[in-house]
């Protein structure tokens, strides 16, 4: 695999994408403002390392949610993989597993979660909670089955977001012989049904959550929590992790990045959840700043749909191999040993931008 960044990959995979596809992957919501600013908030805040510490090679591994990991970059859930490699989320589990990474399974998933459980890696699953709760029992049921060890609730979702990309390019559904395999349900003998539609509920309350967390003994994490208000009705909710996360700017645009977002969420919660962050990260640097400002993990969207287009399990591979490296330069840069030696003192704001805030 020749790309020497997540950004080079992108390129080629553009390149060798159907163009509607690539739409698909890479858009956001409306003006894509969000989009825009996720990678942006990386690049304008600046590291300031420390020196002669003499911390010694960094350490990744970490835990996240009763897993022991080999680094805290977590692949996060992306629908659809099929359309990127004929082999599609098969190609990225394996990848996951072999790095000693979790991946985040979609609901959405183009391939069935008991057949991604054979690769042998940690899985988390992602769920958008239904309104039929019969339903949904009974896909965590099959989810705790297959192995699974969290589930990851998507909560920004209420309605799907406006993608005027796929608006243009005419994408409403996946190809024939391509379904969400998750979204089949189980009859008593273990065949599996017509996929149902996935549905995006506006009526869904912390009450809902609430009856997850009595449904089930596994870890939950909800993902699009943004507001330290939220954050702290979270705590109450039982839950044991939050994403900060803007879904990749697919949802409501004009939402910060969660970058900006995670040193406030971090103070209304006073480490009391771990968090998680998504949302533009494409270099070591980018995950060594979130970091610092609180992040147990970050989680990559994009950067996997890329590598899995260009090159399928070893695209990924490369994903998370060149993410790894480069967040071990990054610590031994700053002379940390682990991402616990990185704290905000690290992080430097642009003079206009300290300006700003303070005004
Ligand atoms: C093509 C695509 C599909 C996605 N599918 C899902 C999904 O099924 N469930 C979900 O919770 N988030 C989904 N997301 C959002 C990602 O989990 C994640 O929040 C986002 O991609 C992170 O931003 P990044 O792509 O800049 O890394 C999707 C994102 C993309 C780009
Ligand atoms: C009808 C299937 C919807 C899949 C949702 C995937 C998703 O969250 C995304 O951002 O795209």
């Amino acid at each position: 695999m020749k790309a020497l960044s997540l950004r080079e990959l992108e390129a080629t995979a553009r390149s060798l994408l159907n163009p509607r596809i690539h739409d698909l992957f890479a858009g956001g919501s409306d003006d894509e403002v969000s989009l825009r600013a996720n990678e942006d908030a990386f690049a304008r805040l600046g590291l300031i390392p420390r020196v002669l510490r003499g911390r010694g090679e960094p350490r990744l591994d970490t835990d996240l949610l009763g897993c022991r990991v080999a680094l805290p970059i977590v692949i996060a859930p992306t629908a659809f993989h099929r359309l990127a490699h004929p082999e599609g989320e098969r190609a990225t589990a394996r990848a996951a597993a072999a790095a000693g990474a979790i991946l985040t399974v979609s609901m959405a998933s183009t391939t069935a979660i008991e057949e991604l459980a054979q690769a042998g890696g940690p899985l988390w699953f992602q769920l958008y909670l239904q309104p039929d709760r019969g339903f949904t029992e009974a896909l965590v049921r099959r989810v705790e089955a297959a192995g699974c060890k969290a589930l990851v609730v998507t909560v920004d979702s209420p309605v799907f977001g406006r993608r005027e990309r796929d608006l243009r390019n005419g994408f409403t559904d996946l190809p024939p012989g391509m379904c969400c395999e998750n979204m089949r349900p189980l009859g008593p003998d273990g065949e599996r049904g017509p996929a149902r539609p996935i549905a995006f509920s506006p009526a869904l309350t912390w009450e809902d959550v609430e009856w997850l967390r009595r449904t089930t003994s596994l870890p939950i994490a909800l993902k699009g929590v943004l507001h330290p208000a939220d954050a702290k009705r979270a705590l109450e909710s039982g839950v044991d992790a939050l994403f900060v996360s803007n879904h990749g700017g697919r949802q409501l645009d004009t939402v910060p990045a969660p970058l900006e977002l995670l040193p406030a969420l971090a103070d209304a919660l006073g480490g009391r959840l771990p968090l998680l962050l998504d949302g533009g990260v494409r270099r070591g640097t980018d995950a060594l700043k979130a970091l610092a400002l609180g992040a147990r993990a970050v989680a990559i969207g994009r950067p996997v749909l890329w590598g899995l287009a260009v090159g399928g399990e070893a695209g990924v591979a490369h994903v998370l191999a060149l993410l790894r490296s480069e967040l071990e330069r990054a610590l031994t840069l700053c002379g940390c040993g682990s991402a616990d030696d990185a704290g905000p003192e690290l992080l430097h704001l642009s003079r206009l931008e300290q300006r700003w805030r303070t005004s």
